[in-house]
């Protein structure tokens, strides 16, 4: 009998004919309240779920009895209790790898947007007020050969700085959990620690995961070692950053600029005062977003869901204790 999938996600007809080859499929098109409320409905059902960007916290998962496994479309793994799942022995796999290149490109492009002021100048043009030549007044910051400093070095922050080293000849600094020989020999990047880091880097990018301990890694005494002329970027999580401190940094022109991908609360609210601000560029949590990335992600999100469910190890699990051979 075809095993009871849930989808939380809707997938390109390809790999929805995919799914319906080999499993019975529910599709939650959207997670309001009635999508939620359908959610809950499915989930006594469920052997596989596969989607993205919900909570599955134990209320949920204790409605799933039969679940054995859940493929996030995605690489981060904050949505999850993962101890909770692996006590369950739920295999719970992610998309790294796909998504790495077009989430540093998303890095670059704030790193490029705040420094050279492009969203404030160009709403400039568009509300009819370039009537001269700039002047100082509207004038950015270099960002060849300025300090790229980036918080973990992992499969993001380490395509971050190839496109620093390579691309527009910086020097690269970085902080992880250790150093990393091979990636200070591609791109002569050097260690520092988090303090150093701060106080030295120009552009002070965050690439590492929302864990315990990384949860407001970044707060007011953090901003204080930042220098003037820091832009602080954060393509991570947005609760890495305690938002409160940065807005006050911001407001007291103790950092220049900050590029954001990704927020406290998402969707961000309208009336956050980040949005009042000239030297803030806020996006969507569309580090990934690109067709062909989305894609990528979905269809290793159906490979990794598809050989759980066939008693295969999947390629990307997260939670490799469960697994027996
Ligand atoms: N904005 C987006 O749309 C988007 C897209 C993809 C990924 N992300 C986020 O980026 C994160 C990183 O993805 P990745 O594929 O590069 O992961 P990764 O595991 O390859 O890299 C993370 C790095 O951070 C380091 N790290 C973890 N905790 C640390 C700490 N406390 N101090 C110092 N270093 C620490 C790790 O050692 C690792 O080197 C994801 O977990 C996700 O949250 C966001
Ligand atoms: O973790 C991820 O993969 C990104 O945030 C996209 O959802």
């Amino acid at each position: 009998m075809k095993k009871q999938v849930v989808l939380y996600k809707k997938l390109s007809a390809l790999l929805m004919a995919r799914l319906h080859e080999q499993a019975e499929v529910t599709l939650i098109e959207s997670l309001d309240a009635d999508g939620l409320a359908r959610l809950r409905d499915a989930l006594p059902r469920a052997h596989g779920l596969l989607g993205a960007s919900l909570k599955l916290d134990a209320e949920l998962l204790d409605l799933a009895p039969d679940l054995e496994a859940i493929a996030s479309v995605s690489v981060g793994v904050d949505n999850y209790d993962i101890d909770y799942l692996t006590e369950r022995r739920i295999l719970l796999s992610n998309t790294p790898d796909v998504l790495t290149e077009t989430t540093a490109d998303t890095g670059f492009a704030l790193i490029l947007a705040t420094a050279r002021r492009v969203v404030e100048l160009a709403n400039m043009v568009r509300a009819g007020q370039w009537s001269r030549n700039l002047g100082p007044a509207h004038f950015g910051s270099d960002v060849h050969g300025k300090t790229l400093g980036i918080i973990g070095m992992g499969r993001i922050g380490e395509a971050l700085a190839q496109r620093g080293h390579c691309g527009f000849g910086m020097p690269v600094i970085y902080h992880s959990h250790s150093p990393k020989p091979a990636v200070e020999q591609r791109f002569n990047a050097q260690y520092r620690s988090l303090g150093e880091l701060l106080q030295q880097a120009d552009f002070i990018c965050l690439t590492l995961p929302l864990t315990a301990e990384t949860e407001r890694l970044i707060g007011a005494e953090e901003f204080a070692l930042m220098r003037p002329q820091s832009i602080f970027i954060n393509i991570s999580r947005g609760k890495v950053v305690d938002e409160a401190a940065l807005i006050e940094a911001l407001g007291a022109g103790r950092i220049r600029a900050a590029g954001l991908d990704v927020f406290e609360r998402e969707p961000l609210n309208l009336d956050s005062p980040l949005l009042q601000m000239d030297n803030v560029v806020a996006t969507p949590h569309m580090g990934s977003a690109t067709h062909e990335t989305r894609e990528a992600m979905a269809r290793c999100a159906v490979d990794n869901l598809l050989a759980a469910l066939a008693g295969e190890r999947p390629a990307n699990l997260v939670n490799p204790s469960v697994w027996k051979d």
